[in-house]
């Protein structure tokens, strides 16, 4: 146990390296790039500590070059869900015993491998097989996670402190303990950083855990793995499994002892998970923790006064980087009458100048999409959109799958406020706007509330405090995050904790600690100093005469 109350190293975000021309980050990330390139790796599931490898083998190219081979994984069945729970398990009392203050270190060594002799291998690996270009996956693989693991130590210890008041004679107080089972974290491939918080947020917290990253995103969740491993993370605390989400979900959902999921995802996958869960809602021992960050359909609404080139900027920044894959992008945008011609000839200059292609050329804002499903489906949005009268495509609009899944960033004019690609979640290079009267400001906004069922990330921009204000309360309800003057992208740990409502999720807030609350089951504890010896109450004795 500690022999002290020990302050945890103060928390700070992890600076954001440039990756100019000529800096010494460039070159080093240039070379393992090169490093990784030239040689295939294999990749096992790690269960038990153990490297587990199958007789189906995986092939693992970038997006942005489909005959260029990374590398394989194995893919694993029901047998090997099963295998991680049973390890988790197996480990989840002597990693619950832990002292709180060994179950941080480990964290922030990791957060210090990963920023220091991890970090190329991390970001190189995230724009292979992601394809994201470095500035992206800095922020990303390398400064978001290190921030998610040291603000994560600070939310733990913030929780340790919260202990109720004691009156006199007794001593009350809360103890955190982890939640009796094993959490199940299931993650997208757009962050790697998502990808590595989801299971080590309930770690942290005592927790074991079975983990299934996306099968798109295999190859960087091997290198997080792999550093967690090294930072000395005790074996089976952390499963790693390769199997398809509806075979991890029919194992983990049916054992008694889940006890919970922290999830990124759509929300259709969500939705069907919490029914599964609902149906099973019997066979587990605890009502299961359920976390999940889920899909957006993210705005940006400007009035007449707003400062048009940094609105012409939000719109390309905020729609088109990581070719609009961020649940955070902004996919939709409402402008007025009166400005549009004057935007819109500053949204094309800035676009005239973006270059596509492979993220090993830095020079490249914009990279692949992630897989052949997701060109298609974005493909026949934009198909669509070229054909309707509803629609008209005003920037962008070609599509080529011939070396990787590239798709230009795409504007759509939309000529009535609930066109498809005004409402449902894209996830890709495209965003539509919607020019609205200047005198239907009040309505339009209505009509924005109204339009989808998400509410995770929007943007005002204006310069009139008075309209500011408006519309921030005005939309209180249809964002999670919400920006003023900024496009709706980049939130940054311990500063705008992250996720949102109605559709888009719990918004229990990744990295803050509002989940890391989600990951512990509070004992309270009281002692009472000197026991009554009697059970009679001052009032039960009789009057005197
Ligand atoms: N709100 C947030 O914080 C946030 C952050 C990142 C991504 N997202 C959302 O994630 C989505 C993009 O990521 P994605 O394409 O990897 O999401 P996805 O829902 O397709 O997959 C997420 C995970 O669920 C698994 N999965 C898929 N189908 C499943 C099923 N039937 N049963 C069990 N598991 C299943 C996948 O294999 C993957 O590991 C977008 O909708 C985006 O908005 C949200
Ligand atoms: N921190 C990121 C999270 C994006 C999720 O996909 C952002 O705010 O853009």
């Amino acid at each position: 146990m500690p022999k002290g109350f020990f302050n945890v190293p103060v928390a700070k975000n992890e600076p954001v390296k440039s990756y100019a021309p000529g800096s010494p980050e460039r070159a080093s990330l240039k070379a393992k790039i090169v490093e990784l390139r030239s040689s295939e790796v294999e990749i096992p599931m790690i269960i038990g500590g153990r490297e587990v490898t199958t007789d189906r083998r995986i092939r693992i190219a970038p997006p942005h070059e489909i005959k260029h081979t990374l590398g394989y994984y194995y893919q694993g069945d029901e047998s090997h869900v099963q295998m991680a729970i049973d390890s988790a398990l197996d480990a989840r009392e002597k990693w619950a015993a832990m002292s709180w203050q060994h179950r941080a270190s480990i964290f922030l060594k990791a957060a210090d491998l990963l920023a220091g002799p991890y970090r190329d291998k991390l970001n190189a690996a995230t724009m292979l097989g992601q394809s994201k270009n470095a500035f992206q996956a800095e922020i990303d693989a390398a400064c978001e996670l290190a921030d998610f693991y040291r603000f994560g130590v600070k939310c733990m210890t913030d929780i340790y402190k919260m202990q109720p008041e004691s009156a006199p004679g007794i001593w009350n107080y809360n103890e955190f303990r982890p939640l009796e089972g094993f959490v199940f974290a299931l993650t997208p491939f757009n962050f790697t950083s998502i990808a590595g918080n989801l299971p080590v947020a309930p770690a942290m917290m005592g927790n074991v855990a079975v983990w299934k990253p996306s099968k798109t995103a295999v190859y960087s969740a091997a290198v997080i793995m792999e550093i967690l491993q090294e930072a000395g993370l005790p074996d089976g605390v952390i499963n790693l499994v390769f199997v398809s989400g509806p075979v991890a979900a029919k194992v983990v959902f049916g054992h008694p002892e889940f006890a919970g999921i922290h999830f990124t995802g759509s929300t259709g996958v969500f939705q069907g998970i919490w029914k599964t869960i609902g149906e099973n809602i019997y066979k587990y021992k605890s009502y299961p923790r359920i976390v999940g960050e889920t899909g957006g359909k993210d705005f940006i609404f400007a009035d007449n006064t707003v400062d048009r080139q940094a609105l012409a900027i939000a719109m390309v920044r905020g729609a088109f980087e990581y070719q609009g894959q961020k649940c955070s992008a902004a996919s939709r945008c409402y402008v007025p009458e009166s400005i549009w011609d004057d935007v819109k000839e500053r949204v094309g200059k800035a676009l005239a100048t973006v270059k596509m292609g492979p993220p090993e050329d830095f020079t490249n804002f914009i990279n692949a999409v992630i897989d052949e499903s997701s060109f298609d489906k974005l493909a026949g949005f934009i198909d669509r959109a070229k054909a309707d009268d509803d629609a008209e495509v005003i920037f962008g609009g070609n599509c080529d799958k011939s070396v990787g899944y590239f798709i230009e960033p795409t504007v759509i004019l939309a000529k009535k406020p609930d066109y498809e690609t005004m409402v449902e979640e894209l996830f890709g290079p495209v965003l539509t706007v919607y020019v609205y009267e200047d005198e239907k400001m009040d309505e339009t906004l209505t009509i924005l509330d109204n339009t989808s069922i998400y509410a995770l990330t929007g943007a005002v921009m204006s310069q009139d405090r008075y309209n500011i204000e408006k519309i921030t309360k005005r939309l209180e309800n249809a964002a999670g995050n919400f920006y003023i003057n900024d496009k709706p992208t980049g939130a940054v740990v311990g500063q705008q904790p992250f996720g949102g409502a109605r559709g888009s999720g719990t918004d229990d807030k990744a990295g803050s600690v509002f989940n890391f609350l989600r990951w512990t089951s509070i004992r309270t504890i009281k002692e009472n100093f000197v026991p009554p010896h009697d059970y009679m109450y001052p009032n039960f004795l009789p009057d005197q005469e």
